[in-house]
């Protein structure tokens, strides 16, 4: 009798076997229904076999089959199946966390048309229209051709404007069935002569056969992207397909049009979140019958099913939005190395601070180390400067010399931005009276006060209060905001120059649809203002105008009890830093601090992050930290603080295992996070092998324990953080 060994959506780690009917065979990597524990659920073949070791009379028959053609070939459920090892993530929900919605729901796959907005006679040459974004959009159109409604709101414009335009009859919609792009020459627009450098890079990665990493280790604005642009290139050119990773702020409306403007005609798909199931399905299949060319797309894109994928470039590769922090907790750089090296194909990091993971493999000459030293469109850097802050005089967080500087920037017509991570007003309500702090009640933190919703805002769990008018311990009416957010700098900005616009990008200010891409289209058009930003504004951006950029707050990435906060504080500060004197004159950076002596801090400012990220890793080495020993946390959080100690007690074995060394129970940096208690369990080994030998027992270990349907529990493979 034959069976097929299926994989379902259930938490538990391992197949499941239906016999079938030979008439209506099913296909390894095509999904069925079946019935499980009474639910008619989707199912995908990962196995047919002639044998099962169920009893004859247990074993159901599969319902019925709904692709005749695989959804998943062999090769990429093989990249599933490690991925659902690696990261001790059950294979069933690790290879549904990978299908598109609409596949999950047993919808059919089998779409080859794709719905195209395009110019009508009369759109072409309107050139008045009283909604200005529907003017804009038009634009868009008739200078970067034809697009999808994913792309246009990839762009910023919103489906209302879309829909208007249609009734205006100014655009129509078309169904284009997907054709092949493989057969016409690739089109390449206007590019610029590549630096000597930047040439050695292209043409080391152009003369490469087979798998390899190269690291592009490039300092800010040093033509990164244009390396990617002119590798990608010979990619296209021969027929095969591309995936471009970028972090979550990183699909802006610029890299877009970059990617369209070189390659006019090709076929581009995008890939992020904000997409609708329909939209995902259509990539999905267009990645699979190399329908598209090259995906630019967010972390989940690495499980897109591409035919003929021949190159992966991973943009900021430093980036945290990388690594999904929930569910399936993947990296999505480190499941990229795996794919890379199973097509056997090139894999691209690029970044101006390259992860200390990366940077380790890179200098242990694993990866092919390039170096891009120089800006592209200026000659010299950007001059560091410390404020030392200790018994300053300062107003609103401000050294009285950084707002001196911001007047002289804005004098010249330049543009000041100013960095400070924490939106809000202020992290903290205190009472001057009695000192009573307005905490969270659900989490061992502090609720950030937000004048503008005039709320208390957690800004871990979201709770929000209402502001009190009197101290809720003493009755006191003496209550103050203590600390800065990003809204008081905007507050105290606006009265301290009147005449100048201030723009802030934070997730308020641009929790609006579109709302972010105006505000970035209103800094491009230039001229003297003031950027206020968290790290939403530290990366990417290629603001020309930039001259002066204020650093308000390191000291908190200096003392952390995190042991990437050092880390994390260098690349934040050199990205942040880097949006300043993108052409032209170079910037002035200001980092206001209370520890100026600090050697990390003066390692950075003296010497760079190159230098700081090696004196780094010694230091890493010297305490066996990651990249020196490989990490996992066993995080586990219930109601009660005794239940999960005693969960969690349980998990350390009466015996060491050779090669592990265990932390904890410990409680979590947070203790307290939505009322829920938080405890962890460390596990670090020197070997990588060791370490995932103890993770596969421990997890069918804590699988078959009475109490793990009571707390909740996930396993943290390579955590990027130990909250
Ligand atoms: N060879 C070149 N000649 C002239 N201009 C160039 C060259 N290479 C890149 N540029 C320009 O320099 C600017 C910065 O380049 P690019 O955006 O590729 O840098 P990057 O290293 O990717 O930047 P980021 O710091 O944002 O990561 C862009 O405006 C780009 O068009
Ligand atoms: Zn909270």
């Amino acid at each position: 009798m034959p069976f097929a060994a299926v994989a379902i959506k259930v938490p538990l780690h391992r197949t499941f076997d239906y016999t079938y009917d030979t008439c209506q065979a099913p296909c390894v990597g095509g999904r069925v229904w079946v019935k499980f524990a009474n639910r008619r659920c989707v199912a995908v073949v990962t196995e047919l076999k002639e044998h099962s070791d169920v009893p004859k009379d247990k074993v159901k028959a599969i319902e019925s089959v709904i692709d005749e053609m695989p959804v998943l070939s062999k090769s990429h459920l093989a990249f599933l199946r490690f991925a659902s090892q690696y990261y001790c993530y059950p294979f069933g929900d690790t290879l549904f966390t990978a299908l598109p919605g609409a596949l999950r729901d047993g919808e059919d796959i089998d779409k080859t048309q794709t719905p195209i907005l395009t110019l009508t006679e009369s759109g072409r040459t309107t050139t008045q229209l009283r909604a200005k974004k529907q003017l804009a959009l038009l634009e868009q159109l008739r200078s970067a051709g034809d697009a999808t409604g994913t792309e246009l709101k990839t762009l910023g414009f919103s489906q209302a404007q879309i829909k208007s335009l249609l009734e205006k009859q100014l655009i129509r919609e078309e169904l284009r069935q997907d054709t092949s792009w493989q057969s016409t020459p690739l089109q390449i627009g206007n590019k610029p002569t590549l630096n000597p450098e930047q040439a050695t890079a292209c043409s080391a990665i152009n003369h490469n056969q087979g798998f390899r990493t190269f690291l592009i280790e490039g300092v800010t604005g040093s033509g990164k992207t244009e390396v990617y642009l002119q590798c990608l290139e010979k990619v296209l050119a021969a027929g095969k397909q591309a995936l471009v990773l970028v972090p979550e702020i990183g699909l802006t409306p610029q890299t877009v049009n970059r990617f369209k403007r070189r390659f006019p005609g090709l076929p581009i798909d995008l890939w992020h979140s904000n997409l609708t199931d329909n939209e995902r399905l259509h990539t999905w299949r267009r990645a699979q019958q190399a329908t598209t060319a090259l995906v630019i797309g967010t972390r989940s894109s690495i499980f897109l099913p591409f035919q003929s994928l021949a190159m992966i470039i991973v943009d900021e590769e430093h980036d945290h939005s990388f690594k999904q922090q929930d569910s399936l907790r993947y990296h999505a750089r480190d499941l990229a190395a795996y794919r890379a090296n199973q097509s056997q194909i090139p894999l691209l990091l690029g970044t101006a601070t390259p992860a200390l993971e990366t940077l380790k493999k890179a200098l242990d000459n694993k990866y092919q180390l390039i170096t891009l030293s120089k800006r592209a469109q200026t000659s010299q850097d950007n001059s560091f400067h410390i404020i030392d802050m200790k018994a300053q005089q300062t107003q609103a967080g401000f050294a009285s010399s950084s707002l001196q500087a911001i007047k002289r920037t804005l004098a010249l017509g330049k543009q000041a931005m100013v960095f400070l991570n924490r939106r809000g007003f202020a992290p903290t309500l205190i009472c001057h009276e009695c000192s009573w702090i307005s905490d969270c009640e659900r989490c061992s933190t502090s609720a950030t006060y937000h004048k503008n919703m005039q709320r208390l805002v957690c800004h871990h769990c979201g709770e929000q209060q209402f502001v009190p008018h009197q101290c809720p311990d003493c009755g006191s009416t003496q209550i103050m905001p203590t600390g800065l957010g990003t809204e008081q700098l905007e507050e105290f900005l606006t009265t301290e120059f009147p005449d100048i616009p201030v723009c802030r990008i934070d997730r308020d200010s641009t929790r609006r649809k579109g709302s972010l891409e105006s505000a970035l289209e209103r800094i491009h058009q230039g001229g003297a203002q003031i950027l206020i930003g968290t790290q939403m504004l530290a990366k990417g951006h290629h603001f020309p105008d930039v001259s002066l950029v204020i650093i308000l707050d390191v000291d908190s990435g200096l003392y952390s009890c995190d042991f990437r906060a050092t880390e994390h504080m260098a690349q934040l500060v050199t990205q942040v830093a880097g949006r300043a004197g993108r052409s032209g004159e170079p910037g002035t950076v200001l980092l206001q601090t209370h520890f100026p002596e600090h050697p990390l801090l003066q390692d950075l400012v003296n010497n760079g992050y190159q230098d700081f990220a090696r004196y780094a890793l010694t230091e890493r080495q010297e305490v066996q930290l990651p990249p020196y020993a490989h990490l996992a946390i066993v995080r586990v959080e219930a109601t009660s603080a005794h239940l999960v100690m005693t969960f969690l007690s349980d998990l350390v074995p009466a015996q060491p295992f050779s090669g592990i060394q265990l932390l904890g129970p410990i409680p979590a940096p947070m203790e307290r996070l939505a009322g829920k208690y938080r405890y962890q369990l460390h596990i670090q080994a020197t070997q990588r092998n060791t370490l995932h030998q103890y993770l596969m027992q421990l997890k069918d270990y804590i699988g078959s324990h009475k109490l793990a349907t009571r707390v909740r529990w996930n396993i943290d493979v390579d955590p990027m953080d130990t909250f």
